[in-house]
């Protein structure tokens, strides 16, 4: 007994009942790297009242998520989580057994698989095809022939309705003339925007509830009623989309193409007990919380890269010209051809993953990592920010330099910017696609220049759950003479 007791994970000093809740500073993966420094790469914390333990070497990841990944496959319940995410029953917030494997079956087999993501591409590209049209239009208008372009609007904007497309297939029910307003948003990814944006700054003030259960029960700012109006409205709206489709199948309207929806409601023709209506917008809300803002960060800070580092975009746009050329639009099949941009897809992927101490895991056993002893019921926070610039794998960590990714350069170096194990994202091959499109378009038909010609981008990190930047990126975006031909004519 005295032996295990040692063997527990390093701690910090702690205070009276916040534990180590003070020591989150943020962003929280450097306060929790800053520890690690002092710790070690296991050390644990009392974040209120929880138990958490914070891995962060690639080595000791591993472990969690092979040697222990049934043991770390359960989620902890946060009181705050389970008013947006249906009673925790989405994906990303369910906890491990039957009812997580199945909805992940059929996220993995039917809504993202390899042929899933083949049969969205078309949809895709016409979303990413709809923002160069736009943002070509806006820059011919602006004075100079260069526009002021809001990426991370645009960015957030293209990723939400290319999502809303394959999950709903909204389009069907759309008019193209609306395709000429200023905005890549459909009506419909508008309307979801509009729940979202309520609730979502919301949840971190009620995320404290999570940690310190007495604010849950005082509820002083009236948090929950709020949120609980918000969570209305988009339920609402769910339900609206799943109606639609429903009608849309009912007329038989059967398409090759079905959206993630068409699919979940087949689902339920045979097993309308397994596939509720209820389950069925669990499903559809995972999609949209995974999936948007996370792709949308993603190619933001991919941009931002490129912004200061101009011989890399050249070098890709390269590529791009020798193989698509500029006689037609980059369509998703040039995408697998792209070496050079899936460098640099890597290491930004590397230097920003976008999700960067995961989504918390728990124990549900007793359990050793690196060799210390961790309780069941200990929440698991990996840093795979820091494990992504560990100096002791990684030449020059912080330096961004996508060539270390050619020719097999980085095998054998550890990257999880999706996680590992079972609970992995299950949209890695989408977001990855959809990334590729987006990044290889914005190459191909534009040129990219800071806002007023200063310097560099700032790359300061903000707070948030996906490692957001502290500033939204802007940047002039002027159409490349060369590809003006075929900008004109989308
Ligand atoms: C660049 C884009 C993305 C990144 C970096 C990313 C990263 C991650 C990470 C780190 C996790 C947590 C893994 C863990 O807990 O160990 C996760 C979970 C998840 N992601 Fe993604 N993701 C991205 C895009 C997407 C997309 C496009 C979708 C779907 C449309 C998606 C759906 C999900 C779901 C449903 C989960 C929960 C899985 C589970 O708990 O079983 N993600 N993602």
């Amino acid at each position: 007994e005295n032996k295990r007791m040692q063997r527990l994970p390093p701690s910090p000093p702690a205070i009276p009942v916040l534990g180590h809740l003070h020591l989150l500073g943020k962003p929280i993966h450097a306060a929790l790297a800053r520890l690690a420094e002092r710790y070690g790469p296991v050390f644990s914390l009392r974040l209120g009242s929880r138990e958490a333990v914070v891995v962060s070497s690639a080595a000791c990841a591993r472990e969690c998520f092979t040697e222990h990944d049934v043991c770390f496959a359960n989620r902890p319940r946060f009181p705050s989580l389970l008013l947006v995410s249906f009673g925790g029953a989405t994906l990303p917030m369910c906890g491990y057994g039957p009812y997580w494997r199945n909805l992940r079956r059929v996220a993995t087999v039917q809504l993202l698989s390899a042929h899933r993501v083949n049969c969205m591409l078309p949809t895709i590209s016409g979303e990413v095809r709809a923002m160069a049209r736009r943002m070509y239009r806006s820059a011919v208008a602006a004075p100079g022939g260069a526009a002021r372009v809001e990426l991370k609007r645009r960015l957030f904007e293209v990723s939400l309705s290319a999502l809303m497309e394959t999950i709903a297939r909204t389009k069907t029910s759309r008019a193209e003339g609306e395709a000429d307003a200023d905005t890549d948003m459909s009506p419909e990814a508008q309307e979801l925007m509009k729940a979202l944006d309520v609730f979502i700054p919301l949840l971190s003030a009620a995320n404290m509830w999570d940690y310190l259960p007495v604010l849950r029960w005082l509820d002083v700012f009236g948090v929950r009623r709020k949120i609980l109006a918000a969570v209305r409205a988009r339920d609402a709206f769910l339900r609206r989309l799943i109606d639609a489709e429903r009608r849309r199948l009912d007329d038989g309207e059967e398409s090759e193409k079905k959206s993630m929806i068409g699919v979940l409601l087949s689902l339920q023709k045979s097993e309308p007990e397994v596939y509720t209506d209820t389950t069925i917008m669990a499903l559809c809300s995972s999609m949209f919380s995974g999936g948007a803002e996370t792709t949308a960060t993603a190619a933001e800070w991919a941009m931002s890269l490129l912004l200061n580092h101009p011989e890399a975009l050249t070098k890709a746009r390269s590529e791009i010209d020798a193989s698509v050329g500029t006689s037609r639009l980059l369509g998703a099949d040039d995408v697998p051809r792209l070496g050079y941009l899936r460098c640099i897809l890597s290491e930004t992927l590397r230097l920003y993953p976008v999700v960067p101490t995961l989504i918390p895991h728990e124990s549900t056993a007793d359990c050793a990592v690196g060799g210390c002893h961790v309780p069941g019921g200990t929440m698991l926070l990996v840093n795979v920010y820091a494990i992504h610039r560990d100096p002791e794998a990684w030449a020059d960590p912080a330096a961004f330099r996508p060539e270390r990714f050619e020719g097999g350069g980085a095998d054998g170096l550890f990257m999880m910017p999706f996680g590992m194990g079972r609970r992995k994202c299950p949209g890695e091959a989408l977001a990855l696609r959809t990334l590729g499109l987006v990044l290889g378009t914005l190459i191909q038909c534009f040129d990219w220049g800071t806002v007023g010609g200063a310097g560099e981008v700032d790359m300061a990190e903000g707070v948030g759950i996906t490692l957001p930047r502290a500033v939204p990126l802007e940047a002039m975006c002027r159409p490349r003479q060369c590809m003006v031909g075929v900008l004109r004519e989308l």
